[in-house]
């Protein structure tokens, strides 16, 4: 890898052009696009140019990259398309092999965001931590290189790879499993490694820390760390090159488990914990980090996408990161020196009150959101103001258009916080955590204690006056201030954002619908149905002259078991698909409805004297092991297993013990349930369907409808 020329950047030009040549599109991540061929005046005549079945029906989160008129892009588990842009015409796919047991360490379902290019390579991260570079022209494997360095820890791979020079680095994900967080930069020409950062110390009773930086880290750790857990920190998302100082920021992960008197007890701020961190390109040492949430206890990522430029602060042109985590507040942060020049909240936040300039920090407002001595509802919540969903900076209008969530959960300790064990490549989480957009609703069904302290909480009148709020805005970096905010349908309807110069802003939405909007006003200037739910942004190109939109359809990602009623998913079926628009094409061929939901078959019988102890532990284990996949609601990606026909029944403790499925992605359990435990949850789940199935002949009977959704999603990690 000696003698290799840095290619050059050149970040005079802002905005991506006929091509769009990473995930992000320009060199700053901008999603934003100088294109002008589609407008205002034309916007209206946008359809179909063509479409492509990315053959799967789980999540796609990736923005498609577009060089010299051939698109790469990835989907589930890190499969690569090469498609020809203008015709959607198939050149090449790849799927990566792997060991479908890595399906028991996936959070968040079988996500991927996007590929690199660079030398004649697409280079992508697979699901099980494989880095591969695919020659672009055949997608043969030129190299691939392992970048796990523990596979008796649960990590696994979700992120873009992100290209530095003649480097490209990849980090990982597992935070709420049993992991320590790290990336790692490899040689583009050969996939030789260059160095690796670790984003948290490592118990110093093993001797020295692998670099300088971990040392002042392990101060802010406390002696009682639980090193043997892992403590998080995974870099599982952006990760941008900065050209102008030839640095690699990398956004960090959440603290695992997520309670730090669990972690890390007696407190300390636990860096380099979501935090975002400067690394110079060559010997990946760091310049700078910025800790956005201290101390955390609550999933609140600095992960999410970073957008870069140069904008105006106190009157001096300053080279800028815009960063909006999931911890509530929109930061612009200075590149050079990594000082937050701004830092304002665009949700309502009570693990801080503001955040202080002067000393770098947020004011902790610890007394309403550390759950250590009973519930809190913490705002945001840990689905975070903002997530992976790409914004998009405009810097003729100064906008950032941005899909955010202002929600907030409520968390408690299911158990004391002394000799957690370690639960080996599993959750390791170590809250109780429930989702929901009617906290209302949900908290009289919760144990009377739990009840009470949620009713007495200060923030129970924000959650009782103040509904969610799920909406796009046009948002000015400096102030945090909304131009406009269009609302969403729901708190899982997020997506991702493109702005053109033309003026425009795209985004989808679950119900299928796509949308153009005005970048002054947010006025909808065109839409069209789909019929396929979209998160992931769209992105534009140009091919000979011609100007097209596309964007990836599918749901899922976190908490994709819980399929909203109003998605497409929900009504069509999850339809992976990418869609690519021009002036003067087609409509889009929706998928025909699902058939209505049938009555649960009659399970057998079974575990017919099955003792309401023996259910009530299936129950238990269930939840402990398999609802985080399976979640039995209606329409979710997977089984409802109160809908098992005979057949599935019949085989249940070969599929959970023996494995007969790991090759659909269903992972084998011998090692962490015996056949007495599967026996339980099988009796439960039998249960469960005699229930089910009793309800629902009695709907059939009266006429109605089958589908009964639950609103909350808990998770007992
Ligand atoms: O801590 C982690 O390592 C980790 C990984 C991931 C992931 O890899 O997708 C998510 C999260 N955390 C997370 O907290 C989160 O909210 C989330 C949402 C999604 C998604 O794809 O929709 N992934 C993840
Ligand atoms: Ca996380």
């Amino acid at each position: 890898a000696c003698g290799e020329d840095v290619p050059e950047v050149d970040t005079s030009i802002y905005g991506a052009g006929e091509n769009w040549d990473n995930p992000g599109g320009d060199w700053a991540e901008s999603h934003f696009s100088r294109l002008e061929g589609i407008n205002a005046d034309n916007v209206a005549e946008l359809g179909l140019a063509w479409e492509y079945d990315l053959g799967s029906a789980r999540v796609q989160e990736a923005t498609p990259v577009v060089i010299d008129g051939v698109m790469f892009t990835s989907g589930v588990l890190g499969k690569v398309y090469a498609l020809n842009a203008a015709t959607g015409e198939e050149l090449w796919t790849f799927t990566p092999e792997m060991d479908m047991q890595i399906a028991r360490s996936i959070c968040c379902d079988w996500a991927n965001r996007g590929i690199a290019v660079s030398q004649g390579k697409v280079i992508v991260g697979a699901a099980d931590g494989m880095l591969y570079a695919l020659n672009a022209e055949s997608g043969a494997v030129e190299w691939s290189v392992d970048t796990i360095i523990d596979h008796g820890r649960g990590y696994t791979s979700t992120g873009a790879p992100e290209l530095a020079g003649n480097l490209v680095v990849i980090g990982n994900a597992g935070a709420e499993y049993d992991t320590r967080g790290y990336v790692t930069a490899y040689h583009v020409d050969d996939g030789e490694e260059a160095w690796r950062f670790f984003t948290i110390p490592h118990d110093p009773a093993e001797g020295a820390q692998e670099h300088a930086e971990l040392d002042a880290a392990l101060e802010t750790w406390s002696e009682e760390t639980r090193w043997d857990i892992g403590g998080g920190g995974t870099v599982w998302d952006a990760i941008t090159y900065d050209p102008t100082f030839d640095q690699v920021i990398i956004g960090t992960g959440n603290g695992g488990p997520y309670p730090q008197a669990i972690r890390s007890p007696g407190g300390g701020d636990n860096l380099y914990l979501n935090s975002l961190v400067a690394l110079d390109r060559e010997s990946g040492e760091m310049n700078w980090y910025l800790q956005e949430t201290p101390q955390d206890n609550w999933d609140l990522t600095a992960t999410q996408p970073m957008l870069l430029a140069d904008m105006e602060v106190d009157g001096e042109q300053r080279p800028v990161i815009m960063h909006t985590p999931k911890n509530g507040f929109f930061f612009v942060i200075d590149r050079e020196t990594g000082k937050a020049l701004a830092a304002n909240p665009i949700v309502r936040t009570n693990w801080a009150d503001g955040w202080d300039l002067e000393a770098g920090r947020p004011n902790m407002t610890l007394e309403t959101s550390d759950y250590t001595n009973g519930p809190q509802i913490v705002f945001p919540g840990s689905p975070g103001a903002r997530n992976w969903y790409p914004a998009a900076y405009d810097p003729t209008r100064n906008s950032y258009f941005a899909h955010v969530l202002d929600m907030g959960n409520l968390l408690w300790l299911p158990g004391p916080v002394d000799n957690v064990e370690r639960q080996e490549k599993f959750l390791n989480a170590g809250a109780a955590i429930l989702f929901t957009p009617d906290l209302e609703a949900a908290v009289p069904t919760l144990p009377p204690p739990v009840r009470e302290a949620v009713e007495n909480h200060p923030q129970w009148q924000w959650v009782k006056d103040q509904p969610f709020k799920s909406e796009l805005r046009a948002i000015d970096p400096m102030t945090g201030e909304t131009k406009w905010a269009v609302e969403s349908l729901g708190w899982q309807d997020r997506h991702g954002a493109l702005a053109t110069k033309s003026g425009l802003v795209f985004h989808g939405n679950l119900a299928g619908q796509l949308f153009a909007r005005d970048s002054d006003t947010g006025e909808e200037l065109w839409r069209i149905d789909t019929g396929s739910s979209i998160m992931a942004a769209p992105m534009t190109y140009s091919v000979d002259g011609v100007q097209y939109v596309a964007v990836a359809t599918g749901w899922g990602g976190g908490g994709w078991g819980f399929v909203p009623g109003y998605a497409a998913a929900y009504h069509k079926g999850n339809r992976n698909r990418l869609l690519v628009f021009r002036l003067g094409g087609g409509e889009v061929p929706i998928p025909d409805d699902l058939p209505a939901l049938q009555p649960a078959d009659e399970p057998p019988a079974q575990y017919e004297d099955a003792t309401p102890e023996m259910i009530a532990m299936g129950s238990g284990l269930f939840t402990a092991n398999c609802s985080i996949c399976h979640s039995n609601q209606p329409r979710a990606p997977l089984p409802d297993l109160r809908r098992m026909n005979s057949g599935v029944h019949g085989a249940f403790q070969q599929i959970v013990l023996e494995g007969l499925l790991v090759p659909n992605g269903m992972p084998r359990w011998d090692d962490r349930l015996n056949e007495d435990q599967v026996k339980a949850i099988h009796a439960f789940l039998i249960d469960s369907q005699q229930s089910l199935r009793a309800r629902e002949l009695e709907l059939q009977r009266r006429g109605l409808p089958l589908d009964t959704q639950s609103l909350t999603i808990l998770s007992n990690y």
